[in-house]
Order: C-alpha cells, then sequence, then structure tokens
C-alpha cells in the first residue's frame, strides 16, 4: 500500500551536498506498524516526508495503493493527501484555537458538512480520551495531551495511512508508553496503517511489525521485527538491539569462569525456550549452567529474550550440550570477555 522505490535526494547548501536519501526502498503493507529507526542525520525525516510529498524526492518513485503521488495534479495530491494522516514530535497545534477548532477547522476547509465536522470532532476525542477537553487550549494541556488532539485531527480525516514523525520523542517514558498504546489500539480498532520513523528502540520494539534500519540516506537493513532481534546483520542494527540488553559482569568474573568453560549468550523468541533449555541439559550432560546475565523484552507479538550463561564441565560435554540447546531452537553464540 505504501510503495517506496529507489528514493533518492540531495540537499544543497554552502557547506556543500548531502545526500539524504541513497536509493531507498521500501514497502509497507496494509494495516502493518513499520517503524524505520535510525540515529541523528540519518534521513529519517526526509524519508518520512517523502511519503506525502512534504518533500519531493530527486529521483524514485511514491506509490500509495498503486497511484503515483509524483504524477498527480497539485488538485488531486490534495486529495491524496487526506488519506494520508501525520502527527509530529511538536504536536503542530494552532495556539490561538481550542481543541474543538483544532480538528474541526481542517475538517470545514475540506468541504464537510458542518453537523458531519461536530460528529467527528466529539469521536474521535473521545478516541483519544479527551472527550472532556474540547474548550480548553493547547496551552492548559500536557504533551501527551497535545499528542492526543494531533492524532484526533489526523484521524478525524478517516485516513488509511498514518505517518509519525518522532510522535514520542518529546515526551516522558509513561506518556509515551500511554501514547505508543493509543497507536496501536488505532492500527488495531481502525486498520490503520503506520509508518514511524524514530531513534528510540522501545518504539520498534513495541509496537512495530516491521523496521528498517537507516544510517547516511541508506536503509542497512529492513525486515520482520523478531526476525531482526533474533538475527540482526548490520553492526548499526546490533547496536540498536544491544542497547535494550544491558551486561555488565565485571572482568575478573569473566576471567575467573572462562577458565572452567564457555560463556555463551544465548537468544530466544517464546515465553518458555530459554530456561526450560538449560535445565535439560543440566538433567542430561554432565555440565552446570549459571545465568550471569538475563532480559527478556515484550515485542509486538511475542517475547524475547536474551542470557548470558556460564557452562561448566569437560569440553565434550559442554560442546553436546551447545549442541543439544541450539536443537531445541535456541541460539547460541560463544563470546568472548571483550564483547561483553
Ligand atoms: N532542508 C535541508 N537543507 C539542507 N540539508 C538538510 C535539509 N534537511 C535535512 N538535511 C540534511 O539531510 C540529512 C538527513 O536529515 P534528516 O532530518 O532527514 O535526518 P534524520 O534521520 O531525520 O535526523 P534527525 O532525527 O536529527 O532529524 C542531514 O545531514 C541533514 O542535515
Amino acid at each position: 500500500m505504501i510503495l517506496l522505490k529507489n528514493l533518492s535526494k540531495t540537499y544543497h547548501s554552502k557547506n556543500g551536498k548531502i545526500d539524504a536519501l541513497q536509493d531507498v526502498s521500501l514497502e509497507v503493507k496494509k494495516g502493518e506498524v513499520f517503524g524505520v529507526i535510525g540515529y541523528s542525520g540519518a534521513g529519517k525525516s526526509t524519508l518520512i516526508r517523502c511519503v506525502n510529498l512534504l518533500e519531493t524526492p530527486d529521483q524514485g518513485e511514491v506509490l500509495i495503493n498503486d497511484t503515483n503521488l509524483m504524477k498527480l495534479s497539485q488538485t488531486k495530491l490534495r486529495q491524496e493527501r487526506q488519506n494520508i494522516g501525520m502527527i509530529f514530535q511538536g504536536f503542530n497545534l494552532l495556539k490561538t484555537a481550542t481543541v474543538y477548532d483544532n480538528i474541526a477547522i481542517p475538517l470545514k476547509l475540506s468541504g464537510i458538512p458542518k453537523n458531519e465536522v461536530d460528529e467527528r470532532v466529539k469521536k474521535y476525542l473521545a478516541v483519544v480520551g479527551l472527550e472532556d477537553k474540547q474548550q480548553a487550549y493547547p496551552e492548559q494541556l500536557s504533551g501527551g495531551q497535545k499528542q492526543r488532539v494531533a492524532i484526533a485531527r489526523a484521524l478525524s480525516h478517516e485516513p488509511e495511512i498514518l505517518l509519525s514523525d518522532e510522535a514520542t520523542s518529546a515526551l516522558d517514558p509513561e506518556t509515551t508508553e500511554a501514547i505508543l498504546d493509543l497507536l496501536l489500539k488505532i492500527n488495531q480498532e481502525f486498520g490503520i496503517t503506520i509508518l514511524l520513523i524514530t531513534h528510540e528502540m522501545h518504539v520498534i520494539q513495541k509496537i512495530c511489525d516491521q523496521v528498517a534500519v537507516m544510517e547516511n540516506g541508506q536503509i542497512v537493513e529492513q525486515g520482520n521485527v523478531i526476525d531482526l532481534y533474533s538475527n540482526p546483520k548490520h553492526p548499526t542494527t546490533k547496536k540498536f538491539i544491544d542497547s535494550m540488553f544491558t551486561n555488565t559482569i565485571p572482568a575478573p568474573v569473566i576471567n575467573d569462569l572462562s577458565a572452567k568453560g564457555p560463556i555463551v549468550k544465548l537468544s530466544f523468541v517464546g515465553h518458555s525456550t530459554g530456561k526450560p533449555a538449560l535445565a535439560n541439559v543440566v538433567k542430561k550432560f554432565n555440565v552446570y549452567t549459571n545465568i550471569l546475565a538475563g532480559n527478556i523484552v515484550q515485542l509486538k507479538n511475542e517475547p524475547y529474550g536474551r542470557m548470558i550463561v556460564h557452562i561448566e564441565g569437560e569440553e565434550e560435554e559442554t560442546k553436546k550440550a551447545i549442541a543439544s540447546l541450539k536443537d531445541e531452537g535456541v541460539q547460541v553464540e560463544e563470546v568472548s570477555i571483550n564483547e561483553l
């Protein structure tokens, strides 16, 4: 439904040229939550702004439901944009208008009859839980409430697609959770496809089905979130995922243990895989296992866990234990002191 084909964009400034997008392609299917993650300057904003042509790519194609937006007249493009809502880090509310008018004015401007405007404002303020704030002004609202108004405004045009440009970056952790829950609810209840950009792995982890990792204007890796967690290939992807798992094992402990058997990193998807598999190898082989660090994070659909484990025993036995763990679907990687 969103298909970006070979997009390139170069900015020219006094200091030279910047290739903000270099041959970027991605596909977001109907009903998905797709996240694009990258560090500052990676090209995320440029990319998301190309989807509704707030930014015009130098090369490539932007297709929404098979319509090539770059071939449309201004009038047709304006109509197509009604189908693409957008929310921003800075909320972009009209300061001098009430919450009600912030939603009603754009609806009136797009030609919707007055009684339907009223219905939609009330309906979508209820969806975001702000029925009682109709007459408030933005400055009387918290950051989270402002973002809820912006979300209600985007939804009031009843779009198929919602673009989220770092929508939670200015919010505290608790409010971030609440807004992410709201985005998930919108995706599930209204079937709205969401494309978001973020620099926080937590956002990807919590609500996304698919993820693309951007660096220097390029997508360096993309895929299903669970697959990327289980088997990240690019160093930047690894860095983002590692940031969710802190391993602070003192070096002397590692040195001491390494002499008595391998230290391994176990990764597993699902609730039950990790600990039972470990218990089994202790039963089956002549080894002891010692969990040095462990963490399970909740991805959108499934938990994903990582443990750092010392396997103590004779070489033959520890090898068999590792093979058995692999047989049970646990990913096993031997780690050295430098990698912890
Ligand atoms: N209008 C512009 N003129 C010149 N350079 C620009 C312009 N917009 C973006 N850039 C440059 O293009 C590159 C990509 O910027 P972009 O904002 O897309 O990245 P980003 O990943 O969204 O980063 P951030 O999270 O910091 O916004 C950066 O080097 C940025 O400085």
